[in-house]
């Protein structure tokens, strides 16, 4: 049975400096919560908390119903993989697998089994026999994943698992760690400053920003509909354009500095005539069009890449915005074109410009 953490107004203090301060969020039985933010804002003092290689200043950390905060590291059945492995050079790659096991005096053959069992579910029995140094960072990853896993724990901690491996292994084990968790089914905290593995690999993420969480929400959530200007940000590429809010009988227009206006169907209604906003568009949200109702603007950069070509577009207005087009609706348009850009109004979301929250209506 998987298990669910509950993470309640949590506080970490680093002697007289509160890097933690009120935390609360709850991670659902059997999913792979990812918490995600920029080095520095707290993700991996967190994951130390829940594991309990951090002490805690203020909240609790229940398991269920039980509150671990007193509970010691070895008793709390937690698995944690870390960024540099931590496998020992010179075990094989099953006696680093029964490392976990012996600790718990478990007997021979049913440890022999559970060894046996787990090499397959992380896909390393063929090279049972080798130590660490004749295997890949990807391999020597999936023993690290196995030792954690074989004790049965009931949570799963990874802390940047995929950092050392290049490009391509971290797209390969990302896939192997999301199919192994749904496979194994246990409750997994992944940590990463890596948006685009968060959004692959997590059922829900957390985007956190010195301390605090931004946003909770499923991959295409936070994509799609950032809560505010921070995570708009953080996540994928968003050019800000500057606009204020005309409020009139036929609607709600967001209207930009050159005069280009756009009807917005979706803004919550505390949007008032006049509201100074920031609009968050991302490259592929723009359209290059004839219409001159639209935000004028010069092609500085062409860039080619295949299926979409980026261009870096300077508008009449001074801001510079990067504009992905699609090789099939566009001919190449070279750099020094006068160009005419809109936007998908459905698609952007609006800001105010002073707290940086969202203006669209919730569920929009
Ligand atoms: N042992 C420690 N003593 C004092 N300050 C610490 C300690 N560990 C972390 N900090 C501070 O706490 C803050 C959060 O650090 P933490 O390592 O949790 O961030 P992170 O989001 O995991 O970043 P990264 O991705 O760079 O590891 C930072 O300001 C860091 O300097």
């Amino acid at each position: 049975m998987s298990v669910a953490i509950h993470v309640d107004k949590v506080v970490k203090k680093y002697e007289d400096h509160t890097v933690i301060n009120g935390l609360s969020l709850t991670i659902k039985p059997g999913e792979l919560f990812t918490l995600l933010g920029p080095s520095g804002c707290g993700k991996t003092t967190l994951l130390r908390m829940i594991i309990g290689f951090n002490s805690i200043e203020g909240g609790t950390i229940k398991i269920d119903e039980q509150v671990i905060n007193s509970i010691p590291v070895n008793k709390r059945k937690m698995g944690m993989v870390f960024q540099n492995y931590a496998i020992f050079p010179h075990m094989t790659v099953s006696e680093n697998i029964a490392f976990g096991l012996k600790a718990q005096n478990a007997n021979k053959k049913d440890m022999q089994s559970r060894i046996n069992e787990m090499m397959k579910v992380v896909r390393i029995e063929d090279h049972h026999a080798k130590k660490p140094e004749k295997l890949s960072g990807g391999q020597q990853q999936r023993v690290a994943l196995a030792r954690a896993l074989v004790i049965n724990p009931n949570v799963l901690l990874m802390d940047e698992p995929l950092s050392n491996l290049d490009a391509k292994l971290r797209v390969e084990m990302r896939n192997a760690i999301k199919e192994i968790q749904q496979k194994v089914g246990i409750t997994t905290v992944y940590v990463t400053h890596d948006q685009e593995e968060a959004l692959a690999i997590s059922d829900r993420i957390a985007v956190m920003n010195k301390g605090v969480i931004q946003q909770i929400g499923k991959p295409e959530d936070i994509y799609l509909r950032p809560n505010n200007l921070f995570v708009s940000q953080f996540i994928g590429t968003s050019n800000v354009i500057k606009g204020v809010i005309e409020k009139n009988q036929d609607g709600c227009f967001v209207v930009f500095n050159d005069g280009y206006r756009e009807k917005m169907e979706n803004l919550s209604d505390t949007v008032g005539d006049g509201h100074h906003v920031l609009a968050s568009v991302r490259p592929q949200e723009f359209i290059v069009t004839s219409d001159t109702n639209a935000l004028a603007g010069v092609v500085d950069k062409t860039i080619f890449l295949g299926i979409n070509t980026h261009y870096f577009v300077t508008l009449k207005t001074g801001e510079t915005v990067e504009v992905v087009q699609n090789i099939e609706d566009h001919a190449l348009i070279p750099e020094g074109t006068a160009v005419n850009i809109k936007v998908k109004p459905k698609l952007i979301n609006l800001f105010d410009e002073v707290s940086e929250m969202t203006l669209i209506k919730a569920g929009e």
